[in-house]
């Protein structure tokens, strides 16, 4: 049996985690590059907890400048088993409205200029995204909201754009017309490679705006959005601290094979595979790879 360990991503407003016990924030380093900032370990009821501010504290990085290979294996170094993301989002549906929470259940990526993968020429690997939230985790997160009685939105696809741009009409109009219920810059490629690490994925999605579709509704401008994460903010702090007093202390195995996602994925044979960059996956594969 695995410990828990549970990883946070901060975004957009969310750069602490209050009320933790035994904080320090401490320099990994990483061999894809520079993380966001330092991890802040620390726990709660004798869960460890890892936080990482995804833009940085003081928000100095752009989604696309954002190394999210670099994030992901720090929080794997730091034993991540289980990671929630937190995330200001537009809403593309009128039943979402600024401050409402969405638990997104799918993702489509349209994204472009971000390295998405750690594998690639000398081990190639093509992990399943069918699913890309872990169940458990979201379940954990529902419930966390019961409790807390923050009303959640169970699903939902979270449309990843490039940024750091707002979307046009015409953009925000497609992407309606595909269904999506949900608009952010961040989850993607962070769940993808969060699936290559074998650490579990669910996602907080925190409705600050209607982006600009809405004939009732101006367009989305950042003044607008911190507004609302003001009174977010908190709030994502209850659930995160009640998800973690009540998180298994133990990682139970993921019932879709999250957390052993690389055991089905590598095709490129071991006597083919290029040393620098496995040196480069040691956190990441490491446990497929030796
Ligand atoms: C501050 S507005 C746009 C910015 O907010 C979201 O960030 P995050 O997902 O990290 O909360 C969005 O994705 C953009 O990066
Ligand atoms: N409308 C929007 N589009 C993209 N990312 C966002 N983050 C918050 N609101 C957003």
């Amino acid at each position: 049996m695995t410990t828990s360990v549970l990883g946070i991503v901060g975004g957009s407003g969310f750069y602490h985690l209050p009320g933790l016990a035994n904080p320090e924030w401490k320099t990994i380093e990483s061999p894809w590059g520079a993380p966001s900032d330092d991890v802040l370990f620390a726990d709660i009821d004798g869960l460890p907890i890892r936080f990482l501010p995804r833009h940085g504290r003081g928000h100095k990085l752009s989604p696309g400048g954002i190394n999210y290979r670099a994030n992901i294996d720090v929080l794997k170094r730091a034993g991540v088993t289980d990671l929630v993301s937190v995330s200001a989002c537009g809403s593309l549906k009128k039943k979402y409205k600024p401050g409402d929470f969405v638990l997104p259940d799918q993702f489509i990526d349209r994204t472009f200029a971000r390295e998405k993968s750690f594998f690639g020429n000398g081990c190639v690997a093509h992990v399943a995204m069918g699913d890309p939230i872990s169940p458990l985790l979201f379940k954990a997160l529902e419930k966390a909201a019961k409790t807390e009685e923050i009303d959640v939105h169970r699903g939902g696809v979270y449309l990843a754009m490039e940024g750091p741009q707002f979307s046009t009409r015409a953009e925000s109009n497609l992407y309606r017309s595909w269904d999506c219920d949900v608009i952010g810059m961040t989850n993607m490629p962070e769940a993808k490679l969060a699936r290559e690490a074998e650490i579990c994925y669910a996602s907080v999605a925190m409705v600050t705006d209607y982006d600009c579709w809405h004939d009732d509704h101006g367009d989305v401008d950042v003044a607008a959005i911190l507004e609302v994460m003001k009174d977010n903010t908190a709030k994502a702090q209850r659930l995160v601290a009640r998800l973690a007093r009540d998180f298994p202390r133990e990682h139970p195995a993921c019932p879709i094979g999250s957390d052993r996602s690389l055991e089905v994925a590598i095709i490129t044979p071991p006597e083919a595979r290029d040393p620098e960059l496995l040196k480069k996956l040691e956190a990441i594969a490491g446990r497929v790879l030796l």
